[in-house]
């Protein structure tokens, strides 16, 4: 059936002129609130106010404006029973076709740090959702429109169909609605159970914790083939993340290509000078630093050639064509910068497996990170922290010299996305070998100075990061023993005193940054 009769109220009312305009010469009549009927007005578009049209005026500053059964049995009569539609005209109730409504702004007023409760509670909007509520429900017979980049695809159906919107058209709409209201309604409660005092102080983890995420797409499977998986991402963008990646072209991205992208990602967005991370198995095993993204590629590949081999490899900088080139004569999963040149993009097509995904340069960080285990969910702020030079404490009688104190602030970015235990040699902005993942600190040291050997690199005169505590004096041995002649690591070890007692004793450099990075 087509759209005789309109309600309109919205609180974003960004394209609602036109809109409303273009419904009306459509010959569809439309009703509207307070502030919307005002604005449509004054552009010419004709509009009933809703109080004279229920002949019950707007009361209690606004609580009351379209709660009225006039617009409610308008909203939700079927129009496929007989009953109701004769209920309809016995009441002598027109029926309504379409509802346009947007919510009171609740989150954006919530984010503002100087919020009261009794702002936020003016903010939460009633009649809107029921009304947004009752039109999805009855969606077999009324469309519903929550978001303003509906308003185009809305008007399409109509004017291409004489005035209807199709069934599927309004059920998609329906859904929508629903997940507007189910998103607002999370909103709120995630606000209300994380406030408390009189200030309405808010804590940072709430007692009941909505989380609302859109579907970008399924994946073809999980981190093995018998799993199934799906890629979501927040609906309130994050600058900057990974979720807000275009791909210019390659296969379709799998559930550990994007893992493995986002922690490339994150890393390399660390880096203020031109920077390339390669990935393997959510480790780095290759960083560098360097002029160029393509001296910095080389730099970063040369750590673990081997490891590299089917990496995500990240850049900080437009990816030009020489390092196209030169990434594209190794075996790569996925490639990720800012922006890439034109030649590049013609140097990567050459390869059209290759993924290749352009991601805005942007600082932004997850408000939380979360990870499930069995029956619940831990909670917590992310990892964005990054010590400065004068928050490190030299710890031992032979002091770092500048390079060595740049190439050990550089290790320490990198070992924090290294997962623990992480060891992590690294000399003239580049890592020469990576310890990652290991049970035992020691182990890791073994193993980061057999892989810069096996990657024929001398560890002699190096740097080394710890991403936490040497527990015992042996992990610092075997890192000297390997050619480390200046170590960074956080302190608080009980054993501190042994382990700066074996660094004087052989003659190296130590800084402690009273900071850890696990990451598991
Ligand atoms: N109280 C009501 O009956 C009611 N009906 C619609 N609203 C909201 O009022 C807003 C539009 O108001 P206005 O047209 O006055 O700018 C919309 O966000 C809509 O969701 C209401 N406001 C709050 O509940």
């Amino acid at each position: 059936m087509s759209i005789k009769q309109a309600l309109i109220s919205v609180s974003d009312k960004s394209g609602i002129v036109e809109f409303a305009q273009a419904l009306h010469k459509l010959g569809v009549t439309i009703l509207s609130t307070g502030g919307t009927a005002r604005l449509l007005r004054d552009a010419g578009v004709a509009v009933t106010e809703v109080g004279s049209y229920t002949g019950f005026p707007e009361m209690l500053d606004g609580r009351v404006k379209t709660l009225h059964p006039k617009i409610h049995a308008g909203i939700l009569a079927r129009r496929d029973l007989s009953e109701h539609v004769s209920a309809l005209e016995k009441a002598e109730i027109p029926a309504i076709d379409l509802v346009v409504v947007n919510l009171y702004p609740f989150s954006q007023t919530v984010a503002q740090p100087d919020c009261s409760l009794e702002e936020a509670i003016e903010n939460i909007d009633i009649g809107g959702p029921t009304m947004v509520r009752a039109a999805a429900k009855n969606y077999q017979s009324v469309a519903v429109v929550t978001d303003p980049a509906d308003y185009p695809a809305l008007l399409d159906e109509m004017k291409t169909a004489g005035g209807e919107v199709t069934p599927e058209f309004r059920f998609r709409l329906a859904c929508k609605a629903f997940s507007h209201t189910a998103a607002y309604d999370g909103a709120i409660s995630n606000y209300l159970t994380s406030i408390e005092g009189e200030n309405a102080q808010r804590r940072t983890f709430p007692e009941r914790l909505n989380l609302n995420f859109s579907l970008v797409q399924p994946l073809r499977y999980g981190e093995n083939p018998h799993q199934q998986a799906a890629f979501y991402r927040d609906p309130q963008l994050v600058p900057g993340s990974l979720a807000s990646y275009r791909q210019l072209q390659g296969k379709e991205l799998s559930y550990n290509n994007i893992a493995d992208a986002d922690a490339a990602w994150e890393c390399v967005k660390t880096f203020d000078s031109p920077a390339c991370v390669i990935i393997k198995h959510a480790n780095p095993c290759g960083v560098a630093i360097s002029d160029s993204p393509l001296a910095a590629y080389k730099l970063a590949f040369a750590t673990d050639p081997t490891s590299a081999f089917g990496g995500i490899i990240a850049f900080n900088r437009t990816l030009d064509a020489s390092a196209a080139e030169a990434v594209m004569s190794q075996f790569v999963e996925v490639i990720i910068a800012p922006q890439m040149t034109d030649e590049a993009r013609q140097m990567l097509a050459r390869k059209a497996n290759v993924r290749v995904l352009t991601v805005p340069l942007q600082a932004g960080n997850n408000a939380h990170d979360f990870k499930r285990v069995g029956g619940g969910l831990l909670v917590q702020t992310p990892d964005n922290l990054n010590v400065t030079p004068n928050q490190l404490k030299v710890v031992t009688e032979v002091q770092p010299t500048a390079q060595q104190l740049q190439d050990l602030l550089f290790a320490w970015r990198v070992a924090k996305f290294v997962k623990s235990n992480a060891i992590v040699f690294c000399a003239n902005g580049r890592t020469l070998g990576v310890g990652a993942g290991q049970m035992s600190r020691v182990d890791s040291a073994r193993i980061a100075s057999i892989k810069a050997g096996n990657a024929n690199l001398t560890l002699a005169g190096s740097v080394v990061a710890s991403d936490a505590f040497f527990p015992f004096r042996d992990g610092l041995d075997v890192v000297v023993q390997a050619g480390a002649v200046a170590v960074i690591q956080p302190g608080g070890s009980v054993r501190d005193e042994e382990v700066i007692a074996a660094a004087d004793e052989q003659g190296v450099a130590m800084v402690f940054t009273g900071v850890r990075h696990f990451r598991h």
